[in-house]
């Protein structure tokens, strides 16, 4: 029995020895010691690795649950800063609301003005785009040898500034040129100012007094002055003068020229320029001792064919409307290449609306340093700051503020229902004697009001856009001449036109921009005369229009008709100050509801609509 049991345990010994349920725990068979080495090294082998794979299963266990930890902190973290930031924000927004509940009206306006102004600001300068593409900028002014007579050089800052302020001229800018109260120190050659004085034009203006030293010392200009205060004589002269110099200095022959150029918004008014400037050069060439000098009038609606004598001749003078001008310099029928002078009449229509890209395209042509000049009775703020920034060292000289009506003109404003206006403008042109212009805004309405004159036997003209040239030249030809007692007239006849003592204009439909209403009634009240203005409001006339009127009156010191006085201010009842609108000059405003600004932008996308039709016309 003994021995099958042994037998039966050393048979099983060949299975692994460490796990016998079934048997004796405490018998162990015999192994060989290699066999036993090999099974506790394959064991131990055995171990590490379960140990190292525990270990690494551990260790992965552990890294997975820290991932989630940080997971979860950085959830938390990020949910904390988010509410934070929300709660900030939140903060933030309710201070400013709190804020601005406390601002006024007045001040909310002011800030939208602010941007408004941010954006006007980014208008490219107003140089050539060669200039600006080469980074070209001069900074010194154009030399010219002319001076002031010795006594006047020596008169200290004070007693210049005591002249300037017996004339009420503000001015601004470096080294200011000394005003100067007589033509003859001015230096003028004798036969002008004979002539001058033929023509009661016997001591300057002061816009003459203090612009023209300043032109002939080839100072930038920035001359503001209002209607009828003798501009064109205060930036024509210092052309002439240069003109004449360069002349004798070596005369100018057949394709050489123009010494300068003066710029004008309408063909009227480049023609009347011109008219002035021929009048005055035949004057100085007049006493044989002065050279002839030559001046071209470039306009569209005229052949220039028949300035074909002129243009045979060396150039001194070009007086032009943009249009025409770029043209003519296309066709090279002309260079800027010795041009030195540009004056704008008219400038802040020049540089504002519509013409800026004209004038860049000019400017293009110029080869050399210029001297330029900007004259307007009407120049907003925005448009003084954006042209001074353009200009070198420029000086400012400003009679009034820019924008205010003559003081020479009476101003009425008569309450006049739409459907009563033609029959009270007969009444109406019994207030004085002949010349008058009545203005309306609209063509169909000129042609209207001339028919209706015309039937009741008054001896009216018509002038507006849509007329041909020779329409127009015979309007002015006649109106100016007296041969007609009555000039009927859209917008363009107002800007700078000068005709001989206009007893009364009549606007029959006030003007939406209040500068056009002061260059309108400034064609009475001319040169010292007084002289009247009666202008037509009703219903149809916007309030914000009649609250620019009202303020322009309170300011000339004119009387404000009762349905005026209670227009009220919408800003002097948010309380504030009330500026006037820098981008017009509208006192009744500010410039978010500025009506130029508006006008502009319907234009402009009136031009990107036409754009995108093609662009006909
Ligand atoms: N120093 C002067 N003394 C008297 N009259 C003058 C003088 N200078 C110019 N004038 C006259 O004054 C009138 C108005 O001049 P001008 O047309 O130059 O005015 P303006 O300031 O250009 O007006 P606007 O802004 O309407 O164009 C002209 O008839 C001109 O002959």
């Amino acid at each position: 029995m003994e021995t099958s049991s042994k037998r039966r345990r050393i048979q099983r010994s060949s299975s692994p020895a460490y796990k016998l349920d079934d048997e004796d725990d405490s018998y162990d068979p015999y192994i060989p010691v290699a066999q036993r080495r090999q099974q506790k090294l394959a064991k131990l082998q055995s171990w590490g690795a379960n140990a190292e794979q525990r270990a690494k299963k551990q260790q992965e266990e552990i890294d997975e649950r820290e991932d989630v930890q940080r997971e979860e902190e950085l959830r938390r973290e990020k949910a904390r800063m988010e509410r934070t930031l929300l709660m900030e924000a939140q903060e933030v927004h309710s201070k400013r609301a709190a804020e601005d509940s406390k601002k006024t009206e007045t001040e909310k306006a002011e800030e939208v003005d602010a941007e408004i102004l941010e954006a006007i600001k980014s208008r490219r300068k107003l140089a050539s785009d060669m200039e600006l593409a080469k980074g070209i900028h001069y900074t010194d002014s154009l030399k010219t040898s002319w001076q002031p007579p010795k006594y006047i050089r020596e008169r200290s800052a004070e007693q210049h500034q005591k002249i300037r302020d017996k004339y009420h001229i503000l001015v601004d800018g470096e080294d200011i040129p000394p005003p100067i109260e007589h033509f003859v120190d001015m230096k003028v050659p004798e036969p002008i100012l004979e002539f001058l004085k033929a023509n009661r034009i016997v001591v300057p203006t002061p816009i003459q007094l203090q612009g023209i030293p300043t032109a002939f010392s080839g100072r930038d200009i920035i001359g503001i002055a209002f209607t009828g205060s003798g501009k064109t004589l205060a930036f024509c002269l210092p052309l002439i003068m240069m003109a004449l110099e360069e002349e004798m200095k070596l005369p100018y022959i057949r394709g050489e020229g123009p010494v300068g150029i003066i710029l004008c918004p309408s063909r009227e008014l480049a023609n009347q320029t011109y008219e002035n400037i021929v009048t005055w050069c035949s004057a100085l060439a007049k006493d044989g001792k002065h050279p002839q000098l030559n001046t071209l009038l470039c306009i569209g609606g005229i052949s220039m064919n028949e300035q074909s004598h002129v243009m045979s001749k060396g150039l001194h003078i070009v007086v032009a409307t943009p249009g025409r001008l770029i043209d003519m310099l296309e066709k090279k029928r002309f260079t800027f290449n010795n041009c030195k002078y540009l004056c704008m009449d008219e400038a802040d229509r020049m540089i504002d609306l519509g013409f800026e890209d004209d004038v860049r395209n000019i400017m293009s042509f110029f080869k050399r340093q210029r001297q330029t000049l900007l004259f307007s009775a009407t120049m907003p703020r925005k448009i003084q700051e954006f042209a001074q920034e353009s200009l070198i060292r420029p000086i400012l000289v400003n009679v009034g503020r820019a924008g205010a009506a003559n003081l020479d003109v009476l101003q009425v404003v008569e309450y006049v229902k739409q459907e009563a206006k033609m029959v009270y403008l007969l009444e109406c042109l019994q207030k004085t004697p002949p010349p008058v212009i009545i203005f309306s805004e609209n063509k169909n309405e000129v042609d209207d009001i001339q028919e209706y004159l015309l039937l009741k036997g008054v001896e009216a003209v018509a002038i507006h856009g849509s007329k041909s040239q020779e329409e127009r030249q015979y309007a002015i030809k006649s109106f100016k001449s007296g041969a007609k007692d009555v000039m009927v007239a859209s917008g363009v006849a107002s800007k700078g036109l000068d005709f001989n003592d206009i007893q009364h204009v009549i606007i029959f439909s006030m003007p939406k921009e209040i500068e056009d209403y002061v260059h309108q009634i400034g064609r009475t009240g001319r040169s010292g005369k007084t002289g009247i203005a009666t202008t037509f409001v009703n219903m149809n006339t916007p309030e914000q229009t009649l609250l620019d009127l009202k303020y322009l009156l309170m300011e000339a010191g004119q009387k404000v008709p009762p349905f005026l006085t209670t227009i009220d201010d919408p800003r002097a009842a948010q309380g504030g100050t009330l500026k006037g609108c820098s981008v017009c000059g509208g006192l009744g405003h500010g410039i978010s509801n500025c009506p130029k600004l508006e006008d502009a932008k319907r234009r402009e996308m009136a031009s990107h609509r036409g754009a995108d039709d093609g662009g006909g016309y």
